[in-house]
């Protein structure tokens, strides 16, 4: 795994790779009943789920966003991406909230939680129901349509949303383009609501 994350530009301590490992297991055994995931090639898994996860860390870096103290907010965590994976890479620098409104995917998140030491709060909700401006920054992937997802996502952010869309990349957006060595031209779109 170690090696995965290095070709694609991530350089992770012994720690992190020992939690992303445990992360990768539960991800599997779970994923027997719960189907959590449709991946289930364990280095697809890594690369689709982990990586992809974390290379909004260099969006952040790319816009210039100081993320130390932030509060982060990943609406429709599913199995828990790109948040947790985040709180991997950033630790205790992010306070982070995850937001799913499906029961057993947030008693998925909820059991990583405690398997993986991980200090993250789980809103089993829709994220609706969440008061505005909430958090600093909100973030997301595979959420749905665009019209749909942003004014709910604006309305939770005091600060920033960014959503992660893969290779599609709509008209009229900031955003950052990602190529690492397993994943090419992938969109994050950047909207800043200080702007
Ligand atoms: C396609 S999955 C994506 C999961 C994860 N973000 C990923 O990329 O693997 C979308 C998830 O968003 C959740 N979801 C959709 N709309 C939501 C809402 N309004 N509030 C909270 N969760 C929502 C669904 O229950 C589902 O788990």
């Amino acid at each position: 795994m170690e090696e995965i994350f290095k070709r694609n530009g991530f350089e992770l301590s012994s720690n992190q790779i020992k939690l992303f490992e445990i992360y990768l297991q539960e991800l599997k055994r779970w994923n027997r009943v719960h189907k959590l995931t449709s991946i289930e090639d364990p280095e697809e898994i890594v690369i689709r789920h982990f990586v992809d996860s974390l290379t909004l860390s260099w969006c952040f870096v790319q816009k210039g966003i100081d993320i130390d103290g932030k509060s982060v907010c990943d609406v429709g965590s599913g199995a828990g991406f790109p948040g947790v994976p985040l709180k991997i890479y950033y630790k205790d620098k992010i306070k982070l909230t995850l937001v799913e409104s499906i029961a057993k995917k947030c008693a998925f998140l909820e059991y990583l939680k405690v398997k993986l030491s991980l200090d993250y709060t789980v809103m089993c909700k829709r994220a609706e129901q969440i008061p505005e401006n909430s958090f600093d920054i909100v973030v997301c992937r595979a959420l749905g349509k665009l019209e749909d997802i942003v004014p709910m996502l604006w309305r939770l952010s005091r600060q920033f949303v960014f959503i992660m869309k893969g290779r599609d990349l709509p008209e009229g957006y900031d955003y950052c383009e990602i190529n690492t060595h397993d994943i090419k031209n992938n969109y994050i779109l950047f909207l800043p609501k200080t702007t």
